[in-house]
């Protein structure tokens, strides 16, 4: 091929022959490299370049041929002062030998290999390709100004198509960034991003979702239907599928999926509508900020010395049970004797430990529905819904037995308490928390003043 292509180049006719033919090989379906390897196999080149200035005006270089060459050797050559001096005098111009001198150094097999070349400038007609089209040969080839007739031709054909591919290739460099960008996003974002097709196979899965949930893609669709790992309820699964939103991006709902080790997170998801119909799942990790919400409210309704509600939470329970009043329920209010003495003969600490010792017995007395609170020093609320004055009275004779059966122990001494308690029992319909607290604060007093060690119910109030 070569050798018939060095006939060509070595005679007009031929070489125009040989353009002619090589014109429709030269597809716009074909990539710059693909197209200087054409003319390199049609002319019989042993190198083909073309440097074309990108936005910022760097010189961005294509090679083809067997002779190699670096974007750097075209950069030095084209800056060189053999190009610079008559920079704008010529359009193109040829070297009849040794152009490999000029272009490689000495150690380069192209230094010494390459002899004839024809270099053409090439400018677009909208100006948006500047650049330089180059073409050597390894013979010293006597017809160089006739191929340099056919080199002008074959720029002037091809400059827009350079201009064109430059730019289309430029358009697909960009549209690389974007999707890197975007795959850097999805990968790296901080954020939850999945997507499942409609035969519920996960399609997207982040690296934060595998760190999150700890499941990897492939183990999710191992799974026939995998939105079970997460919610093993399957009315939990059909509202999960039911808020998925096909609209714009709404707010943003709480769920409480399961992860790989069986823990329970709590996520916030939205999904927003992607253009090729599927839809993206967002979501956003916040188990420890609900947790330390959750400790921070429990800390803030809590009593902290026995662990039961405190004063302004019971006094919420009572009002909510009060507002919402559709059945009969007890309230009791307790009060430990004599407790200034225990502190005084015992110390402080046994006073306290007093205070849990009374709590705890109490709890382990009361349904698991009733509330109990500490209301003051030594002042306890309990309400029970649903429970009547004698159930109300069992109960506090029961807690009298328990404390005697079971003192508290302090050393080898046991200490029993007593308490005096007044019990209200509320009709349905009842609302006047504080009448009500009144009277079992009447009810409690009435107990103290008989003697201490007595529960008394307020008679009236029912
Ligand atoms: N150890 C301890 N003592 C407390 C705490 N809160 C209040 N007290 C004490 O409880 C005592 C309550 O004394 P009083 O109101 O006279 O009641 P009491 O001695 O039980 O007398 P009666 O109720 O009339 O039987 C006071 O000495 C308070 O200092 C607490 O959290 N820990």
């Amino acid at each position: 091929m070569k050798e018939t292509c060095r006939e060509i180049v070595n005679d007009s006719m031929q070489a125009l022959h040989a353009l002619a033919k090589l014109m429709p090989l030269l597809t716009s379906q074909c990539s710059l490299t693909e197209m200087l390897e054409t003319i390199n196999r049609s002319l019989g080149s042993a190198l083909a370049w073309v440097s074309v200035d990108d936005d910022r005006g760097l010189p961005r270089v294509v090679c083809a041929g067997d002779v190699t060459c670096h974007s750097f050797e075209v950069t030095d050559f084209l800056a060189s002062t053999l190009m610079q001096r008559h920079h704008r005098s010529w359009r193109a111009i040829y070297w009849k030998e040794n152009i490999g001198r000029s272009i490689f150094t000495a150690q380069h097999p192209g230094y010494s290999q390459l002899q004839s070349g024809v270099l053409c400038k090439l400018s677009s007609r909208d100006g948006s390709c500047n650049g330089y089209f180059f073409l050597g040969f390894s013979q010293r080839l006597c017809a160089l100004p006739t191929l340099k007739n056919v080199v002008v031709v074959l720029v002037e054909k091809l400059k827009d198509y350079f201009a064109e591919m430059i730019s289309r290739e430029r358009t697909a460099k960009e549209m690389q960034l974007v999707v890197t960008q975007y795959k850097t996003l999805f990968e790296r974002a901080p954020v939850l991003m999945n997507s499942f097709d409609r035969r519920n196979r996960c399609v997207l899965w982040n690296v934060e979702c595998e760190k999150v949930f700890g499941w990897s893609m492939a183990e999710i669709n191992l799974h026939p239907d995998p939105l079970a790992l997460f919610y093993p309820d399957p009315e939990v699964r059909r509202r999960v599928r039911d808020s998925v939103n096909v609209s714009p991006l709404k707010d943003m709902y709480e769920w409480r999926p399961i992860r790989k080790d069986g823990t329970q997170l709590t996520i916030l998801w939205s999904n927003i509508l992607l253009p090729d119909g599927s839809i993206l799942n967002i979501g956003l990790d916040i188990t420890e900020r609900k947790k330390a919400e959750e400790q921070l409210a429990l800390k803030a309704t809590t009593d902290d010395l026995t662990g039961c509600f405190n004063r302004s939470a019971i006094l919420q329970q009572l009002q909510a049970v009060m507002e919402r009043n559709q059945s009969y329920f007890c309230v009791l209010m307790f009060d430990l004797d004599y407790f200034k003495q225990i502190n005084d003969e015992w110390g402080h600490q046994v006073g306290d430990a007093a205070l849990v010792h009374f709590c705890d017995r109490l709890r382990e007395l009361s349904p698991t529905h009733a509330a109990l609170g500490r209301v003051g020093g030594e002042e306890f609320l309990l309400l029970l819904s649903e429970t009547d004055c004698d159930a109300a009275m069992a109960l506090s004779s029961n807690l009298r037995a328990i404390l005697l059966e079971r003192p508290m122990l302090v050393g080898d001494k046991s200490l029993i308490l007593s308490f005096s308690a007044g019990v209200v029992e509320v009709g349905c319909g009842h609302r006047d928390t504080s009448s009500l607290l009144t009277r079992a604060d009447k009810a409690l007093y009435d107990a103290k003043r008989s003697g201490r060690g007595k529960t008394v119910i307020a008679i009236d109030y029912l």
